[in-house]
């Protein structure tokens, strides 16, 4: 399923000139405020017409300014939830979520009452009415009514932004289980690189109404440079692997990837042949020039230097190919002289087994 998008529109002063195509589940709109992404969003599901351009998905335009074709909002299928629920308040829970699922027609239905429920957990809230609820169990209930009503495509803008740290970290399994889950494609619109970097397959950097940086999520959050300085230190790799089995005698749970072995704090929810997404921050990653000895570090990864980047006066991003997965390394530019590190190099890359918190550490498959 792809997602394409190539627009031009002017809102007052600010204009948007933005394009991107994406095949992933979970694509996320990032960029500062202001940057254009609600009306990049809002372009996608009709509620804004560009001034010019296109908008395919899944081989169905919505819009083509030259053909002059603009597929109005209710004939879109697309389920799109807000920053803030806006469930009606007079109705039950039951009702809410009944109304999604009668805009679409009979025919076109395909999202299953019990299971969405059951997906988001939300059987023992159908009697209550919206004002009772707290805030993540509103917007489950609002993602809720978005896919009963049988979305090609679901939209969140900031779904979590509103919540506190304990509610976004109570939902975030949720919008887990819808990306990984559902056959349907998720572009959800973030200021925050940790909520990125654990939701998204795909990534789009917004900056003054245009794209930046756009791919696949591994690629784009290994350019620091795009990220927010205070949120540099969230920005690293992201790597997929395989679940080898848990080191009874320390404790551990064993992964593996093309990058190498890495050992991370035993997680007992996870069995061998488990997929995890596993999140190294670039500022928990040493570089050696050699296979370091006394060192505490268990995860020393072989690999070679495939770029070297300054950031600032002090500081450089490396990043070093490890069997064909790029993990980057935040250090000081003193270290790169101290190493003579150069583009080509042999190295190998050291992580500190505790910087794998549980919420860098995720199983996104069975085995
Ligand atoms: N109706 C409007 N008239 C004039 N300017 C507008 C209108 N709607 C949005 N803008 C401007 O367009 C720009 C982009 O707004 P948009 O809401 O898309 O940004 P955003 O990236 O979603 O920001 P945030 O993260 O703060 O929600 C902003 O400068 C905003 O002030």
């Amino acid at each position: 399923m792809t997602i394409s998008i190539d627009v031009r529109h002017g809102l007052g002063s600010f204009e948007i000139d933005a394009a991107f195509e994406s095949e992933g589940r979970l694509t996320a709109l990032f960029g500062p405020s202001g940057s254009g992404k609600t009306t990049l969003v809002n372009i996608v599901a009709g509620l804004i017409r560009p001034r010019e351009g296109r908008v395919v998905v899944d081989g169905r335009v919505l819009v083509d300014s030259a053909a002059n074709v603009h597929v109005p909002f209710h004939k879109r299928r697309i389920g799109y939830v807000f920053q803030d629920a806006r469930l009606f308040p007079h109705m039950s829970v039951r009702r809410n979520l009944d109304y999604g699922r009668r805009l679409t027609p009979v025919r076109d239905r395909y999202a299953d009452f019990g299971k969405v429920v059951d997906l988001l957990g939300i059987g023992h809230l159908l009697d209550r009415k919206p004002d009772g609820l707290s805030g993540g169990e509103k917007q489950r209930v609002a993602i809720g009514r978005a896919l009963l009503a049988s979305p090609r495509l679901l939209l969140m803008d900031e779904p979590l932004a509103s919540l506190d740290d304990a509610r976004k970290a109570e939902i975030m399994p949720y919008v887990e289980r819808l990306r990984d889950e559902l056959r349907i494609p998720i572009v959800l619109v973030s200021h925050s690189v940790a909520e990125v970097a654990r939701l998204a397959t795909d990534m789009v950097v917004l900056d003054k109404g245009r794209v930046v940086a756009a791919g696949p999520l591994n690629d784009v959050l290994q350019r620091l440079d795009l990220l927010p300085e205070d949120q540099r230190g969230e920005g690293g790799s992201v790597l997929e692997m395989t679940v080898v089995g848990q080191d009874e005698r320390f404790a551990m749970t064993v992964l593996s990837s093309p990058a190498g072995e890495i050992r991370i704090p035993r997680s007992g929810a996870l069995q061998a042949g488990n997929v995890v997404r596993v999140r190294i921050r670039a500022r928990d990653v040493m570089i050696a020039t050699e296979p370091p000895r006394g060192l505490s570090a268990l995860n020393v990864i072989p690999g070679t230097v495939a770029a070297l980047t300054a950031s600032g006066t002090s500081l450089f991003d490396v990043s070093v190919d490890c069997g064909g997965q790029p993990i980057l390394a935040r250090i000081t530019r003193q270290s790169v002289h101290v190493l003579g590190l150069t583009v080509g190099q042999p190295v190998f890359a050291v992580v500190k087994t505790v910087s794998f918190d549980t919420a860098s550490t995720r199983r996104v498959a069975e085995g």
